[in-house]
């Protein structure tokens, strides 16, 4: 059964998805959605694998284009999208240093020169993410969780007023997870909007709000505790990482 919670009045909305529908081809696998995201806050998106997390934030991010329905933001223009980590190439001959500064590409074009600004925020970034003894390392020569680390000190050096996280503390140890929902707690202070999705269910209850996905369809929408407590979410997984 599908539940709605609604915000309270004061909280602002960022985000407004009006009967989405999303897919690969002939295949749909989202199935009209309606929700409201605040803004600035945190999202956490959950459910099984397969429910169409992945796919919804390829959906807000313009990467999979909607089948029917639309997504509506209210201000800010500039979005940041992190990829899952088995989604990242790890070929690639970069260092760290080089992948998070790729996130200045948007604002600077890819073939531009980055100024001393654009360096000045991409060291900070790496800082936050505690890599910057990483620096010079290749990005191939990386752990599963410094990785993952650099990808989002890429997606915060976008400087992003929407950021859309995939799966971004999947396979890390605790500390790493604390480590990395304390810069999300951040990024909301500072006024940005965190949509995420997550197998951890720690990660879910410290967000603002949260979507339930099962098969495409959003069996739940409210705050983490409303949403997670009627124990419609099924133990986390692995992910896919
Ligand atoms: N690029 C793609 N082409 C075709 N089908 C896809 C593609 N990406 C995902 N799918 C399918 O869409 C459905 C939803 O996948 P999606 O990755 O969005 O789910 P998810 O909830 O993020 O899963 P997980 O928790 O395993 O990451 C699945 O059945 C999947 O096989």
């Amino acid at each position: 059964m599908k539940t709605i919670i609604n915000f309270k009045s004061e909280v602002p909305v960022a985000v407004v998805i009006r009967n989405l529908s999303a897919g690969y081809g002939r295949r749909t696998v989202l199935h009209g959605l309606d929700a409201h995201l605040p803004g600035p806050g945190v999202t956490a998106v959950v459910g099984p694998n397969g429910s169409g997390k992945s796919t919804l934030l390829a959906v807000l991010a313009g990467v999979v284009k909607p089948l029917s329905g639309a997504v509506s933001r209210d201000g800010g223009s500039r979005t940041g999208y992190v990829v899952q980590r088995s989604e990242a190439p790890d070929t690639l001959p970069i260092t760290v240093r080089q992948t998070v500064a790729m996130g200045r590409w948007a604002r600077r074009g890819a073939w531009r020169p980055l100024s001393r600004l654009d360096w000045a925020v991409v060291d900070a970034c790496m800082v936050r993410l505690g890599i910057q003894e990483l620096a010079g390392r290749q990005l191939g020569a990386l752990s599963g969780g410094q990785r993952q680390r650099t990808l989002l000190a890429q997606g915060l050096a976008q400087e992003p007023d929407l950021l859309l996280l995939d799966e971004p503390a999947t396979g890390l140890d605790v500390e790493a997870q604390q480590h990395i929902s304390d810069v999300l707690d951040e990024m909301r202070a500072n006024g940005t909007t965190v949509i995420h999705a997550t197998h951890d269910l720690r990660m879910a209850e410290r967000a603002d709000h949260c979507l339930l996905l099962d098969q495409g369809r959003l069996a739940a929408e409210g705050t983490p505790s409303e949403v997670l407590s009627a124990q419609r979410v099924p133990p986390p997984t692995c992910g896919r990482a």
